[in-house]
């Protein structure tokens, strides 16, 4: 597979503003779907609109296509369509004819037939002759994409495609880009939700203070940090945490009521059953067991202190 994208060394200053981009290296192939995790004020958007030919970088270069984006803008920005995370329609427009607009301006050449296949994929044709005030918030979002496809590109950006949606919204989203992926489209999305990238992505960045992280393949990361935390709470509290169970890794709260356990989600599944067993077996009565995901939250705190910790070493 060859890289449709090649950013090498990118850095963004914004005047009077903060470091948005320091030294970012990243390929992404042709047909690969890719999310980019970060915080708020991360540089998520920044990359993308650098990349998109919005923003213009301080050091460093990126090719789309073979393209670069400076020298031969012209022919990077025909590969590409953007998705922003506003919505932003014309009310009175019909959706044939904003998605007919947004062609031309890209400077392609009237092509109908193309459209309606957009329209059909994204189950917007019935309401082709609609007004785009007339639709849903998730048609809306879909007339979105059917823009930013209507020049045919071959890398779709989508930012932040779920900000503020609603659950049943954010899966037809999820399924509107699997339809995407089988089509062949390369797609680059921003997300706040490890959900989202866990459900879509191939592989996943994480940026953070304008550095990229890391970027590994979906499993390897889930693999890494989807742990889950398992709280036991127990009927009578203990004095202490027997060894058998300090030996498995579980520690006793303060107030003795409750037994504490980080697994990993994909390893320890048959481990919690036994671990029940030996509570028992010990006498240990459970009045309840709860678990808690690790939240991107976490995983951006153990990325960042790491971070910090290697600094300070
Ligand atoms: N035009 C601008 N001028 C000055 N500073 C900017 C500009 N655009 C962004 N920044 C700053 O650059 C940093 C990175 O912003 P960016 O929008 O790229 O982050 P983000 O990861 O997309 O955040 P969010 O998740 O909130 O969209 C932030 O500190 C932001 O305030």
């Amino acid at each position: 597979m060859s890289a449709i994208i090649e950013v090498d060394h990118l850095s963004k200053q914004y005047a009077n503003g903060p470091r948005a981009l320091d030294d970012v290296s990243l390929n992404i192939d042709e047909g690969e779907i890719v999310a980019l995790l970060g915080p708020n004020g991360a540089g998520k958007t920044t990359l993308i609109s650098i990349i998109c030919g919005l923003v213009v970088p301080t050091g460093g270069t990126v090719r789309v296509g073979g393209h670069d984006i400076r020298t031969d803008w012209r022919a990077a920005r025909k590969l590409i369509g953007l998705v922003p995370q506003e919505i932003t329609l014309e009310p009175f427009e019909t959706v044939m004819n904003t998605v007919r607009f947004t062609r031309g301006l890209y400077g392609a050449a009237p092509d109908d037939a193309y459209l309606e296949k957009v329209l059909r994929s994204l189950s917007l044709w019935e309401k082709r002759d609609a007004q785009t005030r007339e639709l849903s918030g998730g048609m809306k979002r879909r007339v979105l994409i059917a823009k930013a496809l209507s020049h045919n590109p071959k890398v779709l950006f989508l930012d932040e495609p779920t900000a503020g949606v609603d659950v049943a919204l954010r899966r037809e989203m999820w399924q509107v880009v699997d339809q995407l992926r089988r089509d062949g489209v390369t797609i680059i999305l921003t997300t706040h939700y490890l959900e989202e990238a866990e459900e879509m992505a191939d592989r996943i960045g994480v940026i953070n203070h304008g550095t990229l992280l890391l970027m590994k393949p979906k499993a390897e990361l889930m693999g890494e940090f989807g742990k889950k935390h398992l709280t036991i709470h127990l009927y009578e509290p203990l004095e202490r945490c027997p060894p058998e169970l300090t030996a498995r890794g579980l520690t006793l709260s303060a107030d003795g009521l409750r037994l504490g356990y980080d697994y990993d989600t994909r390893s320890d599944r048959t481990g919690i059953g036994s671990l029940l067993a030996e509570l028992s077996g010990l006498g240990i009565r459970v009045r309840d067991v709860s678990t808690k995901q690790s939240s991107l939250e976490e995983v951006f705190m153990s990325l960042v202190s790491d971070e910090e910790k290697e600094g300070a070493a």
